[in-house]
């Protein structure tokens, strides 16, 4: 971590070349005036949107210790209003990023059966390894006993998962040796590092809330996170429907006209499961928030260079006695990026979640062909928690009172689990 005021050049650098206004095109939004000195800054990224915008915060006057309550009163307060925050100077160094994203490219441009090398395994709760197109299919569960919202469109992505390299209940699957040397390293690097900013953006978390700086890292302390690379290629597909099945050629580039019709999508609409997720997203954008006032209306999370995404997700909104929102996102088109054969750019991103969200589904198929994909029909699988799976967790000390009780009991992530898993047959 660099001095502040290295954090703060940067800084300077990157919101004076912003290229991005919220709706995914790339003429510049107003110049936004800069603090000068080194209080905490947040930008408003949009424009009308009222409670939907999501702020974006530098994190460095956390990190460096010269202003960490305005930063974490900011973050909370994007995470009450939105549940999304943009981070700059996170920690993450940039050019850690980088590689990341140029070794994740250098994987998924291996010919399928060099990826099948690392195959994930048939069962979802072993969350490890390459996935090809149409294996992981994500439902979004209601969790009120109706059921499971099971996705209308196929997603059409492919990625790597990877989580600490210690963890014996869920092995690594790697590559064999010799092939693409330094992905295993690169990978587990950058875990560690997501790991840190997690860490740091809890205690954050904490502060925003008036509680000890250590109040969530205490429950987090496993990093049973995982790092998923994600890449949704470019198709050049023919889509037939044959029943609840459907077959996808290879490869190429996604129809434009198909995604907004809501044929394709490329990540189903979700909120996800644990408690916070890191997002970093290359420059093509795509990435929709579900308006929290205004069920079904989708808004662009464009990318902001330099910006890490984080958001809340479910178990961490209920501890939170719903006063911080895990709000629906989806990955789809993005707006205004088209290549002028009219088809869909293909767009790398980079999620370190808390693991085994319990709407994801892999399906065992006889082969892994991409060309054969189905869509599930198998139940859910069982989860390994996010949190030690006996510690009984409350709403967060000052989120309820006589005037806002508490809408929860104190319940254990796996009784959680039990219950999100029950509502979903
Ligand atoms: O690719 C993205 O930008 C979003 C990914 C995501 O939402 C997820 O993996 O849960
Ligand atoms: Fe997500």
């Amino acid at each position: 971590m660099g001095g502040a005021q290295d954090v703060g050049n940067e800084r300077l650098l990157i919101v004076s070349h912003f290229p991005y206004n919220t709706r995914g095109t790339s003429e510049p939004i107003p110049d936004t005036p800069l603090p000068t000195d080194n209080s905490m800054s947040s930008v408003a990224l949009t424009e009308n949107q009222g409670n939907a915008s999501i702020s974006v915060v530098d994190f460095a006057p956390f990190l460096d210790g010269s202003n960490k309550q305005g930063v974490a009163d900011e973050i909370l307060s994007s995470f009450k209003r939105v549940g999304f925050v943009y981070l700059l100077n996170h920690g993450l160094p940039q050019d850690r990023i980088a590689k990341m994203f140029a070794v994740s490219k250098e994987f998924f441009a291996q010919p399928t059966e060099v990826k099948e090398l690392a195959p994930h395994p048939p069962s979802g709760t072993h969350h490890r390894g390459y996935s090809a197109p149409g294996r992981e299919k994500i439902v979004q569960p209601t969790f009120i006993g109706e059921g499971v919202n099971r996705p209308t469109v196929p997603d059409v992505k492919e990625h790597f998962e990877c989580g600490r390299e210690d963890n014996t209940a869920k092995p690594n699957i790697w590559l064999p040796d010799g092939i693409l040397p330094g992905f295993k390293e690169t990978c587990l690097e950058f875990f560690w590092l997501c790991h840190e900013v997690e860490m740091n953006v809890l205690r954050s978390l904490a502060v925003g809330f008036g509680l000890a700086e250590d109040y969530f890292t205490q429950y987090h302390g496993k990093a049973d996170n995982q790092l998923r690379l994600l890449h949704y290629p470019r198709y050049q597909g023919v889509f037939l429907f044959l029943g609840d099945t459907f077959y996808l050629r290879l490869p190429n580039s996604v129809p434009a006209e198909a995604m907004r019709n809501e044929r394709i999508g490329r990540i189903t609409a979700h909120s996800d499961y644990a408690s916070l997720t890191l997002l970093l997203q290359d420059d093509v954008g795509g990435l929709e928030i579900e308006d929290p006032n205004v069920a079904g209306l989708f808004r662009p999370a464009p990318p902001i260079p330099g910006a890490l995404i984080v958001n809340v997700a479910d178990f961490m909104m209920r501890w939170s006695n719903d006063t911080i929102r895990s709000t629906i996102h989806r990955v789809r088109a993005p707006q205004a990026c088209e290549t002028p054969d009219g088809m869909i750019p293909e767009r790398y991103s980079i999620p370190y979640v808390r693991p085994n969200p319990p709407w994801i589904i892999f399906t065992p198929t006889s082969s892994h062909l991409p060309a054969v994909l189905q869509r599930s029909k198998s139940p859910l699988h069982a989860l390994s928690p996010a949190f030690d799976r006996e510690t009984v967790l409350d709403c967060i000390p000052g989120t309820w009172d006589q005037e806002n009780p508490k809408k929860y009991e104190p319940i254990s992530a796996g009784e959680y689990t039990r219950k999100r898993l029950a509502a979903a047959y």
